[in-house]
């Protein structure tokens, strides 16, 4: 969808901002760009929109060199969101919101009517928020002005410019999930330029690291933390990132363990017999449905006098759960939400195992090593990645 083949930019004053680039961005997909300050992402991005032209190289949209394109018409196939977001002050924000369509010919009503909608679907109320003008609005309320505008006239392309460096982390990622939640509804094709390692791999299908001027690794988020092709990289994403991966790496079935399952309608003689069988100090409780209720203890069941009562007297809920895929980083925050040493995972409905913290450790080092087979072993190895 956006190809870069063999770009540069050298500035007048001799300065090399990007040097032969070349790199390809699919449909629907979404690619970070991420590096320190004056390393070119912006004007990689600028180079799409026709803000910057190429020294040399051609950028391709749609098979396309934009350079034989109009610049009017081809910025309207493309949303563009920076981080001073660039409202205007004395329109509300509903009209702030129509002026592309309006621009691109459609009647006031349905502009505002397409706006509205469109505040809607990130997460602002039209009746509330659209009467307002941006001074009245949170940082955080004026970027999502800005991603609806940007959205307006429906581009199969869209540039983010930083979009939510100047809001407050907290706030960051609320619009960082609310972000990932409209791509997977709208699929934009999207380069997103940040400075932030841990924006680029929660946002990132694919995360381009950038020296100066150049894409020093272009890859998976799990494989840039998990196998960062050189020092730079490496020093780049930091000695941390065995924590940052934890957040792009799924849960599997094979890294859960089988406690034994006992049901709340089972006689408890039956089900302390079944924990003995398995040494087990605990057992998971399912109901009639095989959904989860809970765990029982080894202890409560041996304890309790009369065996022909049932474990339902016994149970305790256990609310600490998630689904199969759900990432290791939110097994681990469950963990700590709930004090629990194991959270239960389902899948769908189905109670499918749980996970510990053992498990969890066994699981990040696994999935570093699955994908360490095909790197040089000095590339990878914590130890040796610092120059
Ligand atoms: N118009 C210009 N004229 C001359 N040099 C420029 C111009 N625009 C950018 N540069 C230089 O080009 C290099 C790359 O700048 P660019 O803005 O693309 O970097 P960036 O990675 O986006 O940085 P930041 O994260 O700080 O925005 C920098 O050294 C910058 O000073």
């Amino acid at each position: 969808m956006i190809r870069f083949e063999r770009v540069t930019k050298r500035y007048p004053d001799g300065t090399t901002a990007v040097d032969d680039l070349s790199l390809d961005v699919a449909e629907g997909e979404l690619v970070t760009l991420v590096g320190p300050s004056g390393c070119g992402k912006t004007t990689t991005m600028k180079m799409v929109n026709r803000l910057v032209e190429p020294t040399s190289g051609r950028v391709l949209l749609d098979g396309e060199d934009v350079a034989a394109s109009d610049p009017v018409r081809l910025r309207r196939r493309i949303g563009y969101v920076i981080q001073q977001v660039g409202l205007f002050p004395h329109r509300t924000v509903l009209d702030n919101t129509a002026t592309v369509p309006t621009l691109l010919g459609a009647s006031k009503a349905a502009a505002r009517r397409r706006a509205a909608e469109l505040l809607d679907l990130v997460g602002l109320d039209p009746a509330v928020h659209g009467g307002r003008y941006p001074d009245q609005l949170s940082g955080g309320q004026r970027q999502r002005v800005g991603v609806a505008r940007a959205l307006a006239a429906d581009p199969p392309v869209l540039l983010m410019d930083e979009p939510f460096g100047a809001v407050d982390p907290v706030v960051r990622e609320h619009l960082q999930n609310e972000f990932l939640r409209l791509q997977s509804e709208v699929r934009k094709t999207v380069l997103f330029v940040t400075h932030d390692i841990e924006e680029a791999v929660r946002l990132g299908d694919r995360i381009a690291v950038y020296g100066a001027g150049r894409v020093e690794q272009l890859d998976s988020p799990a494989r840039i933390l998990g196998a960062p092709a050189t020092p730079y990289v490496a020093e780049f994403v930091g000695a941390d990132r065995g924590l940052k991966r934890l957040s792009v790496t799924p849960i599997e079935p094979a890294d859960l363990e089988q406690p034994p399952v006992v049901h709340l309608d089972d006689r408890l003689d039956r089900a302390a017999a079944r924990l003995r069988a398995d040494d087990a100090r605990w057992a998971v409780v399912l109901d009639d449905r095989d959904a989860l209720h809970g765990w029982v203890s080894a202890e409560a069941l041996t304890d309790a006098a009369d065996g022909a009562a049932t474990v339902r007297a016994h149970a305790r809920r256990m609310d600490a759960w998630l689904p199969l895929g759900a990432s290791l980083k939110q097994a681990f925050a469950t963990m700590l939400q709930y004090d629990a040493g194991w959270v239960a995972v389902l899948d769908g409905e189905r109670f499918a195992g749980v996970l510990t913290p053992s498990r969890l450790h066994e699981a990040l080092r696994r999935s570093v090593a699955t994908e360490d087979g095909d790197r040089p072993r000095d590339a990878v190895t914590l130890d040796s990645v610092h120059p």
